[in-house]
């Protein structure tokens, strides 16, 4: 890809003018909310219970894939609840006094909101367990052997962590949020829902196949569906026509993304698993190597797809492509070879 470029499915890269796209089309309640039914149900009556008792909701982490809905149901837990919101993320705390600043200035009942909870700094990581449990930190003052630890109370607050890899949090971290909501890859139907209600808010006319053919191509992420109907409006603008079925297909097939919805590192990964590999099994660091992306990257964004859609499994020797893998990729498959070879 040239520098620059978008990648349409990419659920983490974003322009500028993508996120201010993403902030118009977030639902504000959890009634708004598409699908992630029980954990809608969940955080409901967490909500409602911290209501009633009037204290502060529970800690809550929220742990997926990107583009599913993480930052959108934050800002849901504090406009159900009227309260203010802060937002941070784990890679801007990077010493204990970054979370210190941030913790002794909230206001009663505030949600914090730490993005990527998994890559704060350890320090800081440490002086959240006791501001999560006891809304209180200490604070060192001075160095060496005259250091003192002050004791500093905190408002009562809500923090809602957002992982992508829930796996990478320590246990007392993880075992201070009173609740953990995993949120899973979104069903055809749901992202329908969900692209009819961003074609209703952007007053774009779209026919329903058009949309169907959109949520089987989005790799189950709201995120992507909202950038492909973007895509395949522009398109029927700029050809004169309807946003019907032939417009997604020649938009989706301009912008590279494939009958599953697989994108460019998606097709990457699995064609280096295939050929270069011969099906796997491959280790994580190997194929990250192999691509040239991060491995933390083919974890947490390619890897839980790919599981998702029976193209790979996991073992513990490594990832292994599936038999729908050969077929969808129109390779034969190695071992499949080998056997009539072995005749
Ligand atoms: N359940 C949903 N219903 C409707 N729209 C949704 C839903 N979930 C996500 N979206 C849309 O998808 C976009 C991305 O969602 P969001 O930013 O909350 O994802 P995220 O999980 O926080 O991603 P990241 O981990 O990359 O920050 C938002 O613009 C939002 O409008």
């Amino acid at each position: 890809m040239n520098e620059g470029d978008l990648d349409l499915t990419d659920p983490v890269l974003s322009s500028e003018a993508e996120l201010a796209f993403e902030g118009a089309l977030r639902p504000k309640s959890l009634e708004e909310f598409v699908g992630q039914t029980r954990v809608r149900g969940q955080l409901q009556l967490l909500l409602t219970a911290a209501t009633m008792q009037q204290r502060t909701p529970d800690h809550i982490l929220l742990a997926g894939p990107p583009g599913l809905g993480k930052t959108t149901l934050a800002m849901i837990v504090a406009y159900e609840g009227g309260r203010p919101l802060r937002m941070s993320s784990g890679p801007a705390i990077q010493h204990a006094g970054d979370l210190a600043a941030i913790l002794s200035s909230l206001v009663p009942g505030e949600v914090l909101f730490i993005d990527e909870v998994h890559r704060m700094a350890r320090s800081a990581e440490e002086m959240l367990y006791l501001a999560m449990e006891d809304f209180r930190i200490d604070i060192m003052v001075g160095k060496g052997a005259g250091a003192t630890s002050v004791p500093l109370d905190l408002a009562p607050f809500t923090l809602v962590g957002a992982t992508t890899r829930s796996g990478l949090l320590p246990n007392p971290l993880r075992d201070r949020f009173g609740f953990t909501a995993h949120l899973e890859f979104y069903d055809e139907a749901e992202l329908e829902q969900v692209l009819v209600r961003a074609a209703t808010m952007l007053g774009l006319d779209v026919d329903r196949e058009a949309l169907a053919e959109i949520a089987g191509r989005c790799r189950g992420t709201p995120r992507i569906a909202n950038r492909l109907l973007r895509r395949v409006r522009d398109y029927a603008l700029v050809h004169g026509g309807r946003a019907d079925l032939g417009a997604v297909r020649a938009a989706l097939d301009l912008y590279d993304v494939d009958p599953l919805g697989l994108d460019r590192l998606d097709r990457a990964v699995m064609e280096t698993i295939l050929t270069r590999f011969g099906g796997g099994p491959v280790g994580l660091n190997t194929l990250a190597v192999s691509v040239g992306e991060e491995s933390e990257t083919i974890e947490a964004v390619v890897e839980p797809f790919l599981v998702r859609i029976g193209l790979i499994t996991r073992t513990p020797r490594g990832r292994m492509a599936t038999p729908s893998a050969w077929r969808h990729f129109g390779i034969p498959e190695v071992g499949a070879t080998l056997a009539i070879d072995d005749l």
